[in-house]
């Protein structure tokens, strides 16, 4: 009999290692220090309003992801220039950047979200696994508008605690859930971006029905993000025709040559 317990899925395998990529920048720059960074941080763009302004012009709102690789795909880009696909982000009408910045699962890094953000005017969500308050600051310091918070990855304690961290600092949150009993934890937090992932992050299986199941959950005061496997035209009907008017798209648009003007067919030009 193996005494090992169940193997860890790919969601606890991220996390621990997050653990340990924590304490390492940690014990490298003390949070004493990285605070002291807080006062040359470039001035914040506003993500959740850009969100907004959009949907209120009847458009709907993109969150456009700069996405080398990931733990189900592999490299998805390999002429990888996070300034560039910025450019074409916001010229084919993103709303906002995701930027991933994950170094051990997703090929990221902390320099992508500098680079793009500098190279457009647009707001950008750090894309990362966010567990200790130490990365909501080193978010603000590296210049993002707005951080992640997956609630399968938080107790509630620490969901909060971070989120206030980041309010605090002017960031917004988005919090992001899979299913019911995520989103119920979701609305605990006072943030009014609410992410629905349609990857399921332990098995990867990614199904927009998802985003249908729990729509009516959502309370009016949030904004549905519908997040991951928007592939066609016919997706993004399907989720305007249930009044979900945000997305967060990545892969579709990091397999194009040009990233923005595979935006703009899918979202604009229909
Ligand atoms: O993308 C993955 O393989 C993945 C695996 C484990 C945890 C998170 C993961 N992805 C993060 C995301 O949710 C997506 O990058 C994002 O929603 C965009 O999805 P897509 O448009 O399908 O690239």
């Amino acid at each position: 009999m193996s005494l090992a317990g169940p193997r860890p899925d790919v969601l606890q395998k991220i996390l621990q290692r997050k653990a340990d990529e924590v304490a390492e920048r940690a014990s490298r720059l003390p949070i004493v220090e990285l605070q002291a960074r807080l006062a040359d941080a470039p001035p914040l763009r506003g993500f959740a309003a850009a969100i907004e302004t959009r949907i209120a012009a009847g458009q709907p709102a993109v969150i456009a992801e700069v996405k080398k690789a990931s733990p189900s795909r592999g490299v998805i880009r390999a002429d990888f220039d996070p300034a560039a696909i910025a450019r074409s982000y916001e010229s084919g009408g993103a709303a906002c950047l995701s930027v991933l910045t994950d170094v051990d699962f997703f090929q990221g890094a902390d320099e992508y979200l500098q680079q793009a953000r500098e190279a457009c005017t647009l707001p950008v969500l750090r894309k990362d696994f966010t567990i200790d308050p130490y990365q909501v600051v080193e978010a603000r310091v590296l210049g993002a508008d707005c951080i992640l918070l997956i609630v399968a990855a938080l107790d509630d304690a620490r969901m909060a605690e971070l989120s206030d961290l980041a309010l605090t600092l002017g960031m917004d949150v988005l919090v992001e859930v899979h299913d019911l009993l995520e989103l119920e934890r979701a609305l605990q937090v006072p943030a009014p971006l609410l992410g629905i992932n349609n990857r399921n992050l332990r098995s990867f299986e990614v199904s927009l029905d998802t985003t249908l199941a729990l729509r009516d959950a959502v309370p009016r005061d949030r904004r549905l993000v519908t997040e991951s496997g928007i592939v066609a035209v016919g997706d993004v009907r399907r989720m305007r025709d249930a009044g979900v008017d945000a997305f967060l798209v990545g892969e579709t648009f990091m397999r194009e040559s040009d990233p923005g003007a595979a935006l703009q067919r899918l979202f604009f030009d229909a």
